[in-house]
This record gives structure tokens, sequence and C-alpha cells, in this order.
């Protein structure tokens, strides 16, 4: 549903946990959620496309979107560089529609500093070998790629609790379900806390 301003949905938590596959599960059931494009300095994959899966840049097509202030949020991931356009963001949050981030740690972190306001859900793994072999699996990455991931996989758990909630990635429709509760709750919460502003400011 479309409202006066949007919710920002920063869904994070390591690599291979499954934050792709629950957000495209989750855009088949909600149609109305826009999808932040991040911008990387990785190259892409087989079958990536550009301004669909991200916007490839090159490092120094990067650094002057960061000097230029056009980054809400960015990090440096296993040497390369990962962010998120500010401009479509705030576009469509001020046009009413919800937005999700699909992002690592350290770029949540940031955005919570910035917008406090958004909803910040980390997507746990049923174990760390299970996340091993989703990664081993998905076949993206080799040898040390997947030793560097799975590292700062375990520091990134260590943060989970600077969300405001965890959702197990057991199975992907119980996870979006999860995550569509969330998303319906803050919204009621939000709507209930706007509609009492109003009424203040009209007595
Ligand atoms: N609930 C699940 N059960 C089993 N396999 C899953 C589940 N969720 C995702 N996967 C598989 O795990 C692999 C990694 O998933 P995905 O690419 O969505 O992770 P990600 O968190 O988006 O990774 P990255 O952050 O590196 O982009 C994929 O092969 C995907 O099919
Ligand atoms: N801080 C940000 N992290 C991002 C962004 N887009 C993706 N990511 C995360 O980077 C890692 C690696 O991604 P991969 O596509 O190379 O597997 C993963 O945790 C992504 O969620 C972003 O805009 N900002």
């Amino acid at each position: 549903m479309k409202r006066e301003k949007g919710l920002l949905i920063v869904l994070s938590g390591p690599s291979g946990v499954g934050k792709g596959t629950v957000c495209g599960a989750l855009r088949q059931h909600d149609t109305d959620i826009k999808y932040s494009v991040s911008a990387t300095t990785r190259s892409p994959r087989e079958g990536e496309q550009n301004g669909i899966n991200y916007f490839f840049k090159s490092k120094e097509e990067f650094e002057k979107m960061i000097e230029e202030g056009e980054m809400l949020e960015y990090a440096r991931y296993v040497d390369n560089y990962y962010g998120t356009p500010r401009a479509y963001v705030t576009e469509m949050i001020e046009k009413g529609y919800d937005v999700i981030l699909e992002i690592e740690v350290q770029g949540a972190l940031q955005v919570k500093e910035s917008f406090p306001e958004g909803v910040f859900i980390f997507l746990m793994p049923p174990s760390l070998n299970e996340l091993r072999s989703r990664i081993e699996g998905r076949g993206t990455e080799t040898g040390d790629l997947i030793e560097s991931r799975m590292t700062v996989a375990r520091d990134e758990i260590e943060l989970m609790d600077k969300y405001d909630y965890v959702v197990e990635n057991d199975e992907v429709e119980l996870a979006v379900e999860r995550i569509k509760s969330i998303v319906t709750a803050e919204n009621c919460k939000k709507d209930r806390l706007i509609h009492q502003y109003k009424q203040l400011a009209e007595e």
C-alpha cells in the first residue's frame, strides 16, 4: 500500500544467507515494495545485468560517487566497494513507497545512523555449516574468496543484536512470511503514530 511516506527496510546478513533469494520471493508476493539497486566495483557474475542486479562501476567512478555525496551508505567488502545510491531511495520514500535495501552489516549500521526510523532486519542462516554450503552451492566464489566471506560472516553475526529483528532463513517461504509480518506491523505502528501526531496538531 502506498502511504504519505514509505518505510525504509534494511535486509542485512552474511553473504550467502539468502538475502537475494528471499527478496526475489518477496517481490512475487508484494509488487509495491521498491528494491534499491546497489553500485559495486565487483565484476559482474555470469547472467548479472548492469542496472538490474547492480550498477557496475570502476573504482574511480565509485569514489567519485562517494565524493559527490551520491551514496546513502557504502562499504568495502572483501576488496570491493558496495553502496546504495541515495537518490532512488529518498525519491521512492517521499513518494510513499516502502523501499528495501539488501546490504552487508557495515552499510546497514551507517544507514541506522542517518535513518533511525528505518526497520533493520538481520537474516540469519540455520548454521555456519549451512551458510558455507549455500555459498559453495551458489558456485560464484571459490577457495580463498569463500574463506574471506565466511570470516566476515562470523564478525557480522556478532553484530546481529544491533538490528530490530532477526529472521531465520531456514525455508525461503517462511522467511518471506516473517518479513511480510514485520513490514505490516511496522507500517501499522507508523500509521498510528502519524494519526496521533495529526490529532495533537489539531488540538
Ligand atoms: N532457505 C534456503 N534454503 C536453501 N538454500 C537457500 C535458501 N535461501 C537461499 N538459498 C541458496 O543459497 C545461495 C545463496 O543465496 P543468495 O545468493 O540469495 O544469498 P545472498 O545473501 O543474497 O548472498 P550475497 O550477499 O553474497 O549476495 C543460493 O544458491 C540460494 O539458492
Ligand atoms: N554496504 C553494502 N553492501 C552491499 C550492497 N549491495 C550488496 N551488498 C552486500 O555485499 C556483499 C557481497 O555481495 P555479492 O553480490 O558480491 O555477493 C553481500 O553481503 C551483499 O549484501 C550495498 O549497496 N551496500
